[in-house]
Protein backbone atom coordinates (compact mmCIF):
# COMPACT_ATOMS: atom_id res chain seq x y z
CA UNK A 1 0.00 0.00 0.00
CA UNK A 2 1.34 3.51 -1.00
CA UNK A 3 0.16 6.20 1.44
CA UNK A 4 -0.40 9.60 0.04
CA UNK A 5 -0.93 12.40 2.36
CA UNK A 6 -2.39 15.57 -0.68
CA UNK A 7 -2.04 19.25 0.41
CA UNK A 8 -4.40 21.47 -1.46
CA UNK A 9 -6.44 18.31 -1.39
CA UNK A 10 -9.93 20.24 -2.53
CA UNK A 11 -8.69 22.38 -5.57
CA UNK A 12 -8.35 21.01 -9.16
CA UNK A 13 -5.47 18.70 -8.75
CA UNK A 14 -6.22 17.50 -5.10
CA UNK A 15 -9.56 16.26 -6.27
CA UNK A 16 -8.31 14.71 -9.58
CA UNK A 17 -5.45 13.12 -7.03
CA UNK A 18 -8.39 11.60 -4.80
CA UNK A 19 -9.53 10.34 -7.93
CA UNK A 20 -6.87 8.22 -8.90
CA UNK A 21 -6.42 7.31 -5.51
CA UNK A 22 -10.28 5.84 -5.58
CA UNK A 23 -9.15 3.47 -8.84
CA UNK A 24 -6.47 2.61 -7.72
CA UNK A 25 -6.59 -0.49 -4.57
CA UNK A 26 -3.18 0.15 -3.84
CA UNK A 27 -3.18 4.14 -3.42
CA UNK A 28 -4.72 5.39 0.43
CA UNK A 29 -5.49 8.83 1.63
CA UNK A 30 -3.79 8.87 5.27
CA UNK A 31 -3.84 12.79 5.25
CA UNK A 32 -5.48 16.02 3.67
CA UNK A 33 -4.62 19.81 4.18
CA UNK A 34 -6.84 22.02 2.73
CA UNK A 35 -7.36 26.17 3.28
CA UNK A 36 -11.09 26.92 3.61
CA UNK A 37 -13.59 24.65 1.71
CA UNK A 38 -15.02 22.73 4.76
CA UNK A 39 -17.87 21.17 2.93
CA UNK A 40 -15.33 19.48 0.62
CA UNK A 41 -13.40 18.69 3.01
CA UNK A 42 -15.95 16.97 5.36
CA UNK A 43 -17.10 14.99 2.23
CA UNK A 44 -13.55 13.74 1.47
CA UNK A 45 -12.80 12.87 4.92
CA UNK A 46 -15.67 10.95 4.84
CA UNK A 47 -15.07 8.44 2.05
CA UNK A 48 -11.16 8.36 2.59
CA UNK A 49 -10.86 8.37 5.77
CA UNK A 50 -7.72 10.45 6.42
CA UNK A 51 -5.64 9.85 10.03
CA UNK A 52 -5.08 13.94 10.22
CA UNK A 53 -6.65 16.79 7.99
CA UNK A 54 -5.93 20.35 8.00
CA UNK A 55 -7.98 23.48 7.47
CA UNK A 56 -6.10 26.87 6.90
CA UNK A 57 -8.24 29.08 9.79
CA UNK A 58 -8.98 28.19 13.12
CA UNK A 59 -12.46 29.08 12.70
CA UNK A 60 -12.60 26.62 9.29
CA UNK A 61 -10.81 23.39 11.80
CA UNK A 62 -12.94 24.11 14.26
CA UNK A 63 -16.14 23.84 12.55
CA UNK A 64 -14.57 20.58 10.66
CA UNK A 65 -13.59 19.10 13.99
CA UNK A 66 -17.16 19.96 15.13
CA UNK A 67 -18.77 18.15 11.91
CA UNK A 68 -16.36 15.06 11.99
CA UNK A 69 -16.07 14.26 15.88
CA UNK A 70 -17.99 11.02 14.93
CA UNK A 71 -14.48 9.60 13.22
CA UNK A 72 -11.35 9.19 14.40
CA UNK A 73 -9.20 11.58 12.44
CA UNK A 74 -6.61 14.55 13.82
CA UNK A 75 -8.00 18.00 12.59
CA UNK A 76 -4.95 20.65 13.00
CA UNK A 77 -4.77 24.20 11.26
CA UNK A 78 -2.30 27.38 9.83
CA UNK A 79 1.30 26.32 8.85
CA UNK A 80 1.99 24.20 12.04
CA UNK A 81 -1.12 22.17 11.06
CA UNK A 82 0.42 21.90 6.88
CA UNK A 83 3.77 21.18 8.32
CA UNK A 84 2.82 18.10 10.40
CA UNK A 85 0.44 16.86 7.30
CA UNK A 86 3.47 17.34 5.22
CA UNK A 87 5.37 15.21 7.28
CA UNK A 88 2.79 13.14 8.97
CA UNK A 89 4.57 9.65 9.67
CA UNK A 90 2.28 7.38 8.10
CA UNK A 91 2.49 8.60 4.29
CA UNK A 92 5.09 8.03 1.82
CA UNK A 93 4.32 10.36 -1.08
CA UNK A 94 3.14 14.08 -0.48
CA UNK A 95 1.33 15.27 -3.50
CA UNK A 96 1.78 19.34 -3.25
CA UNK A 97 -1.01 21.14 -4.66
CA UNK A 98 -1.40 24.04 -2.77
CA UNK A 99 -1.47 26.72 -4.62
CA UNK A 100 1.49 29.68 -4.34
CA UNK A 101 4.84 29.82 -1.96
CA UNK A 102 3.22 29.21 0.87
CA UNK A 103 4.03 25.48 -0.43
CA UNK A 104 7.81 26.08 0.78
CA UNK A 105 8.01 25.71 4.07
CA UNK A 106 5.62 22.12 3.72
CA UNK A 107 7.63 21.11 0.64
CA UNK A 108 10.99 21.46 2.60
CA UNK A 109 9.57 19.52 5.81
CA UNK A 110 8.20 16.88 3.76
CA UNK A 111 11.70 16.27 2.46
CA UNK A 112 13.52 16.50 5.52
CA UNK A 113 11.11 13.70 6.64
CA UNK A 114 12.14 11.35 3.73
CA UNK A 115 8.88 11.74 1.96
CA UNK A 116 8.82 11.25 -2.13
CA UNK A 117 7.13 14.91 -3.77
CA UNK A 118 4.91 14.70 -6.38
CA UNK A 119 4.91 18.27 -7.33
CA UNK A 120 2.14 20.40 -8.48
CA UNK A 121 2.90 23.31 -6.54
CA UNK A 122 5.58 24.97 -9.38
CA UNK A 123 5.67 28.08 -7.14
CA UNK A 124 8.32 26.76 -4.89
CA UNK A 125 10.51 25.68 -7.29
CA UNK A 126 10.52 28.93 -8.65
CA UNK A 127 11.28 30.46 -5.42
CA UNK A 128 12.74 28.39 -3.42
CA UNK A 129 14.15 25.54 -6.33
CA UNK A 130 18.25 26.43 -5.15
CA UNK A 131 17.27 24.93 -1.46
CA UNK A 132 14.62 22.41 -2.52
CA UNK A 133 16.73 20.47 -5.37
CA UNK A 134 19.86 20.25 -2.97
CA UNK A 135 18.30 19.10 -0.36
CA UNK A 136 16.30 16.12 -2.16
CA UNK A 137 19.06 14.86 -3.21
CA UNK A 138 21.32 14.91 0.03
CA UNK A 139 18.39 13.28 1.38
CA UNK A 140 17.35 10.61 -1.67
CA UNK A 141 13.93 12.03 -1.72
CA UNK A 142 12.73 12.06 -5.42
CA UNK A 143 11.05 14.82 -6.78
CA UNK A 144 8.17 13.34 -9.26
CA UNK A 145 6.50 16.09 -11.78
CA UNK A 146 2.91 16.62 -12.08
CA UNK A 147 3.03 19.36 -14.21
CA UNK A 148 1.66 18.36 -17.59
CA UNK A 149 5.04 19.35 -19.41
CA UNK A 150 7.15 18.49 -16.91
CA UNK A 151 5.79 14.96 -16.45
CA UNK A 152 6.06 15.00 -20.14
CA UNK A 153 9.47 15.98 -20.52
CA UNK A 154 10.24 13.55 -17.32
CA UNK A 155 8.57 10.63 -19.34
CA UNK A 156 10.59 11.66 -22.39
CA UNK A 157 14.05 11.38 -20.78
CA UNK A 158 13.25 7.75 -19.57
CA UNK A 159 16.24 5.56 -19.99
CA UNK A 160 18.59 8.68 -19.67
CA UNK A 161 20.52 8.60 -16.35
CA UNK A 162 22.43 11.74 -16.87
CA UNK A 163 20.69 14.87 -18.73
CA UNK A 164 23.15 15.14 -21.53
CA UNK A 165 19.98 16.26 -23.60
CA UNK A 166 20.44 19.35 -26.40
CA UNK A 167 17.05 20.94 -25.43
CA UNK A 168 13.85 20.88 -24.24
CA UNK A 169 10.69 21.68 -26.15
CA UNK A 170 8.44 23.49 -23.88
CA UNK A 171 4.92 23.54 -25.05
CA UNK A 172 2.34 26.79 -24.28
CA UNK A 173 -1.09 26.78 -25.37
CA UNK A 174 -1.01 30.26 -26.20
CA UNK A 175 -4.25 30.94 -23.69
CA UNK A 176 -7.23 32.60 -24.32
CA UNK A 177 -5.71 35.39 -25.64
CA UNK A 178 -3.38 33.70 -28.37
CA UNK A 179 -3.22 36.17 -31.36
CA UNK A 180 -4.62 39.05 -29.66
CA UNK A 181 -2.40 42.34 -29.70
CA UNK A 182 -1.65 44.47 -27.05
CA UNK A 183 -4.38 47.07 -28.06
CA UNK A 184 -7.16 44.13 -27.73
CA UNK A 185 -5.84 43.16 -24.48
CA UNK A 186 -7.17 46.63 -23.21
CA UNK A 187 -10.62 45.33 -23.48
CA UNK A 188 -9.96 41.91 -22.30
CA UNK A 189 -12.02 40.82 -18.62
CA UNK A 190 -11.44 38.32 -16.00
CA UNK A 191 -13.95 36.44 -17.31
CA UNK A 192 -11.91 36.27 -20.55
CA UNK A 193 -8.95 35.31 -18.76
CA UNK A 194 -10.29 32.63 -16.97
CA UNK A 195 -11.79 30.62 -20.39
CA UNK A 196 -8.59 28.31 -21.05
CA UNK A 197 -9.23 27.05 -24.20
CA UNK A 198 -8.03 23.41 -23.21
CA UNK A 199 -7.36 22.91 -19.41
CA UNK A 200 -9.86 22.86 -16.70
CA UNK A 201 -8.05 24.27 -13.65
CA UNK A 202 -7.81 26.47 -10.74
CA UNK A 203 -8.09 30.63 -11.13
CA UNK A 204 -5.03 31.36 -10.30
CA UNK A 205 -2.82 28.88 -13.00
CA UNK A 206 -5.90 29.98 -15.46
CA UNK A 207 -5.08 33.37 -15.33
CA UNK A 208 -1.16 32.69 -15.48
CA UNK A 209 -1.74 30.54 -18.51
CA UNK A 210 -3.94 33.66 -20.01
CA UNK A 211 -0.87 36.11 -19.31
CA UNK A 212 2.00 33.81 -20.37
CA UNK A 213 3.56 34.14 -17.14
CA UNK A 214 2.22 30.16 -16.55
CA UNK A 215 4.86 29.51 -19.27
CA UNK A 216 7.53 31.59 -17.44
CA UNK A 217 7.40 29.97 -14.03
CA UNK A 218 7.38 26.50 -16.08
CA UNK A 219 10.99 27.31 -17.70
CA UNK A 220 11.71 28.07 -14.13
CA UNK A 221 10.50 25.20 -13.36
CA UNK A 222 11.89 23.20 -15.71
CA UNK A 223 15.64 24.49 -14.87
CA UNK A 224 15.39 23.05 -11.47
CA UNK A 225 13.97 19.84 -11.99
CA UNK A 226 16.16 18.57 -15.39
CA UNK A 227 19.45 20.58 -14.33
CA UNK A 228 19.71 22.59 -17.41
CA UNK A 229 20.38 26.36 -18.18
CA UNK A 230 17.78 28.61 -19.62
CA UNK A 231 19.29 28.44 -23.12
CA UNK A 232 18.03 24.84 -23.53
CA UNK A 233 14.50 25.30 -22.91
CA UNK A 234 12.85 26.58 -25.50
CA UNK A 235 9.28 27.93 -25.79
CA UNK A 236 6.99 26.53 -28.64
CA UNK A 237 3.21 27.53 -28.81
CA UNK A 238 1.26 25.08 -29.20
CA UNK A 239 -2.68 25.58 -29.56
CA UNK A 240 -3.99 22.41 -29.39
CA UNK A 241 -2.05 21.28 -25.46
CA UNK A 242 -1.74 17.56 -27.60
CA UNK A 243 2.13 17.27 -27.41
CA UNK A 244 2.54 18.01 -24.00
CA UNK A 245 6.58 18.96 -24.30
CA UNK A 246 9.61 17.34 -25.62
CA UNK A 247 12.90 16.82 -25.21
CA UNK A 248 15.06 17.09 -27.69
CA UNK A 249 18.95 15.33 -27.61
CA UNK A 250 22.00 15.93 -29.16
CA UNK A 251 21.47 13.67 -32.31
CA UNK A 252 18.53 15.47 -33.49
CA UNK A 253 15.89 12.59 -32.29
CA UNK A 254 12.92 14.52 -30.30
CA UNK A 255 11.23 12.45 -27.96
CA UNK A 256 7.64 13.99 -26.77
CA UNK A 257 4.64 12.82 -24.88
CA UNK A 258 1.04 13.02 -26.31
CA UNK A 259 -1.85 13.08 -25.16
CA UNK A 260 -5.76 14.26 -24.72
CA UNK A 261 -5.46 17.84 -22.01
CA UNK A 262 -6.05 15.82 -18.68
CA UNK A 263 -4.16 16.29 -15.53
CA UNK A 264 -5.03 12.75 -14.47
CA UNK A 265 -1.96 10.90 -16.73
CA UNK A 266 0.70 13.03 -14.94
CA UNK A 267 -0.87 12.13 -10.92
CA UNK A 268 -1.32 8.77 -11.72
CA UNK A 269 2.47 8.78 -13.02
CA UNK A 270 3.83 10.20 -10.40
CA UNK A 271 1.88 8.14 -8.42
CA UNK A 272 2.61 4.79 -9.32
CA UNK A 273 6.15 5.32 -10.80
CA UNK A 274 7.89 3.87 -12.42
CA UNK A 275 4.72 1.76 -13.56
CA UNK A 276 2.29 2.76 -16.10
CA UNK A 277 -1.24 1.67 -15.37
CA UNK A 278 -4.44 1.76 -17.23
CA UNK A 279 -6.01 4.91 -17.11
CA UNK A 280 -9.85 5.14 -17.46
CA UNK A 281 -10.08 8.20 -19.65
CA UNK A 282 -10.85 8.94 -23.52
CA UNK A 283 -8.18 8.21 -25.59
CA UNK A 284 -6.15 10.48 -28.25
CA UNK A 285 -7.72 10.39 -31.58
CA UNK A 286 -4.80 11.70 -34.29
CA UNK A 287 -7.59 11.58 -37.20
CA UNK A 288 -10.50 13.39 -34.96
CA UNK A 289 -7.26 15.55 -33.91
CA UNK A 290 -6.24 15.94 -37.61
CA UNK A 291 -3.42 18.79 -37.08
CA UNK A 292 -0.79 19.61 -34.83
CA UNK A 293 0.76 22.89 -34.92
CA UNK A 294 3.27 25.09 -33.63
CA UNK A 295 4.38 28.74 -33.36
CA UNK A 296 6.68 30.92 -31.76
CA UNK A 297 5.89 32.80 -28.35
CA UNK A 298 4.39 36.65 -28.78
CA UNK A 299 6.28 38.28 -26.11
CA UNK A 300 5.58 41.63 -27.09
CA UNK A 301 2.20 41.27 -26.14
CA UNK A 302 2.58 38.96 -23.19
CA UNK A 303 5.66 41.06 -21.26
CA UNK A 304 5.33 38.53 -18.51
CA UNK A 305 7.38 35.07 -20.21
CA UNK A 306 9.98 37.62 -21.19
CA UNK A 307 9.63 38.92 -17.66
CA UNK A 308 10.20 35.55 -16.00
CA UNK A 309 13.30 34.68 -18.38
CA UNK A 310 14.60 37.92 -16.75
CA UNK A 311 14.17 37.18 -13.66
CA UNK A 312 15.68 33.67 -13.81
CA UNK A 313 18.65 34.92 -15.69
CA UNK A 314 19.04 37.65 -12.47
CA UNK A 315 18.21 34.71 -10.16
CA UNK A 316 18.70 34.86 -5.95
CA UNK A 317 15.69 36.39 -5.20
CA UNK A 318 14.49 37.96 -8.22
CA UNK A 319 12.23 34.56 -9.13
CA UNK A 320 10.54 35.19 -5.37
CA UNK A 321 9.95 38.79 -6.60
CA UNK A 322 8.35 38.18 -9.80
CA UNK A 323 6.40 35.29 -8.32
CA UNK A 324 5.26 37.19 -5.35
CA UNK A 325 4.36 40.18 -7.68
CA UNK A 326 2.19 37.69 -10.01
CA UNK A 327 0.72 36.11 -7.05
CA UNK A 328 -0.64 39.65 -5.83
CA UNK A 329 -1.54 40.82 -9.24
CA UNK A 330 -3.76 37.70 -10.11
CA UNK A 331 -5.10 37.97 -6.45
CA UNK A 332 -5.73 41.89 -7.50
CA UNK A 333 -7.46 40.47 -10.77
CA UNK A 334 -9.92 38.45 -9.49
CA UNK A 335 -11.31 40.71 -6.78
CA UNK A 336 -11.75 43.07 -9.68
CA UNK A 337 -8.74 46.19 -8.48
CA UNK A 338 -6.70 45.89 -11.43
CA UNK A 339 -7.02 45.21 -15.70
CA UNK A 340 -5.28 41.99 -17.36
CA UNK A 341 -2.96 44.59 -18.67
CA UNK A 342 -2.15 45.86 -15.59
CA UNK A 343 -0.12 42.18 -14.57
CA UNK A 344 3.16 42.88 -16.23
CA UNK A 345 2.75 46.24 -15.65
CA UNK A 346 2.97 45.28 -11.71
CA UNK A 347 5.91 42.42 -11.83
CA UNK A 348 7.87 44.88 -13.94
CA UNK A 349 7.28 47.45 -11.02
CA UNK A 350 8.31 45.23 -9.05
CA UNK A 351 11.40 43.75 -10.12
CA UNK A 352 12.89 47.32 -11.08
CA UNK A 353 12.46 48.43 -7.40
CA UNK A 354 14.22 44.92 -6.12
CA UNK A 355 18.04 44.58 -5.08
CA UNK A 356 18.80 40.99 -5.98
CA UNK A 357 20.36 38.92 -2.76
CA UNK A 358 22.37 35.97 -3.83
CA UNK A 359 21.17 32.40 -2.49
CA UNK A 360 18.29 33.40 -0.35
CA UNK A 361 17.40 31.45 2.70
CA UNK A 362 13.94 30.20 3.65
CA UNK A 363 13.67 33.64 5.80
CA UNK A 364 15.01 36.16 3.22
CA UNK A 365 13.04 34.60 0.71
CA UNK A 366 9.22 35.39 2.62
CA UNK A 367 10.97 38.49 3.63
CA UNK A 368 11.16 39.50 -0.39
CA UNK A 369 7.97 37.96 -0.74
CA UNK A 370 6.45 40.43 2.23
CA UNK A 371 8.66 43.45 0.87
CA UNK A 372 6.87 42.73 -2.65
CA UNK A 373 3.38 42.86 -1.19
CA UNK A 374 4.19 45.75 0.46
CA UNK A 375 5.60 47.87 -2.45
CA UNK A 376 2.92 47.12 -4.41
CA UNK A 377 0.21 48.05 -1.88
CA UNK A 378 2.22 51.42 -1.65
CA UNK A 379 2.42 51.99 -5.66
CA UNK A 380 -1.03 51.09 -6.49
CA UNK A 381 -2.23 52.80 -3.00
CA UNK A 382 -4.31 50.06 -1.75
N1 LIG B 1 -4.97 22.62 -11.97
C1 LIG B 1 -4.11 22.13 -12.82
O1 LIG B 1 -4.49 21.44 -13.79
C2 LIG B 1 -2.64 22.37 -12.66
C3 LIG B 1 -2.14 22.99 -11.54
N2 LIG B 1 -0.80 23.12 -11.35
C4 LIG B 1 -0.28 23.75 -10.15
O2 LIG B 1 -0.79 23.05 -9.02
C5 LIG B 1 -1.00 23.93 -7.92
C6 LIG B 1 -2.46 23.82 -7.50
O3 LIG B 1 -3.26 24.29 -8.57
P1 LIG B 1 -4.84 24.07 -8.62
O4 LIG B 1 -5.17 22.71 -8.13
O5 LIG B 1 -5.25 24.48 -9.97
O6 LIG B 1 -5.33 25.17 -7.58
P2 LIG B 1 -6.76 25.30 -6.89
O7 LIG B 1 -6.96 26.74 -6.63
O8 LIG B 1 -7.78 24.56 -7.64
O9 LIG B 1 -6.54 24.54 -5.50
C7 LIG B 1 -5.68 25.03 -4.52
C8 LIG B 1 -5.76 24.16 -3.30
O10 LIG B 1 -4.91 24.72 -2.30
C9 LIG B 1 -5.68 24.90 -1.11
N3 LIG B 1 -5.15 26.02 -0.36
C10 LIG B 1 -5.14 27.32 -0.71
N4 LIG B 1 -4.55 28.05 0.26
C11 LIG B 1 -4.20 27.17 1.24
C12 LIG B 1 -3.59 27.30 2.49
N5 LIG B 1 -3.24 28.51 2.98
N6 LIG B 1 -3.38 26.18 3.23
C13 LIG B 1 -3.76 24.97 2.78
N7 LIG B 1 -4.34 24.79 1.59
C14 LIG B 1 -4.57 25.89 0.84
C15 LIG B 1 -7.09 25.14 -1.60
O11 LIG B 1 -8.02 24.93 -0.55
P3 LIG B 1 -9.52 25.56 -0.53
O12 LIG B 1 -10.05 25.46 -1.91
O13 LIG B 1 -10.19 24.66 0.46
O14 LIG B 1 -9.41 26.96 -0.05
C16 LIG B 1 -7.15 24.08 -2.68
O15 LIG B 1 -7.32 22.82 -2.11
C17 LIG B 1 -0.60 25.32 -8.43
O16 LIG B 1 0.72 25.58 -8.08
C18 LIG B 1 -0.73 25.19 -9.95
O17 LIG B 1 0.11 26.07 -10.65
C19 LIG B 1 0.10 22.65 -12.27
C20 LIG B 1 -0.35 22.04 -13.42
C21 LIG B 1 -1.75 21.86 -13.71
C1 LIG C 1 -2.20 21.52 -17.22
C2 LIG C 1 -0.97 22.26 -16.98
O1 LIG C 1 0.09 21.71 -16.82
C3 LIG C 1 -1.02 23.75 -16.97
O2 LIG C 1 0.08 24.30 -16.30
C4 LIG C 1 -1.00 24.09 -18.42
O3 LIG C 1 0.32 24.06 -18.79
C5 LIG C 1 -1.59 25.40 -18.71
O4 LIG C 1 -1.51 25.59 -20.07
P1 LIG C 1 -0.69 26.74 -20.80
O5 LIG C 1 0.06 27.54 -19.78
O6 LIG C 1 0.20 26.04 -21.76
O7 LIG C 1 -1.78 27.53 -21.43
MN1 LIG D 1 1.70 23.13 -16.93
Amino acid sequence: MKKVAILGSTGSIGTQTLEIIRDNEDLQAVALAAGQNVDLMEKQIREFHPQIAGMWSEEAAADLRQRVSDLPVKIVCGMDGLLEIASFPESDVVVTAVVGMIGIRPTIAAIESGKTIALANKETLVTAGHIIMPLAAQRKVPILPVDSEHSAIFQSLQGRADNQIHRILLTASGGPFRGKKRADLEQMTLEDALKHPNWSMGKKVTIDSASLVNKGLEVMEAKWLFDVSLDQIQVVVHPQSIVHSAVEYDDGAVIAQLGLPDMKLPIQYALVYPERRPMHAPFMDLFAIHQLTFEAPDTETFPGLALAYRAAREGGSMPTVFNAANEMAVKLLLQKKIRFVQIPEILEMAMEHHHTIENPDVVQILQAEAETYEQIRQEMKL
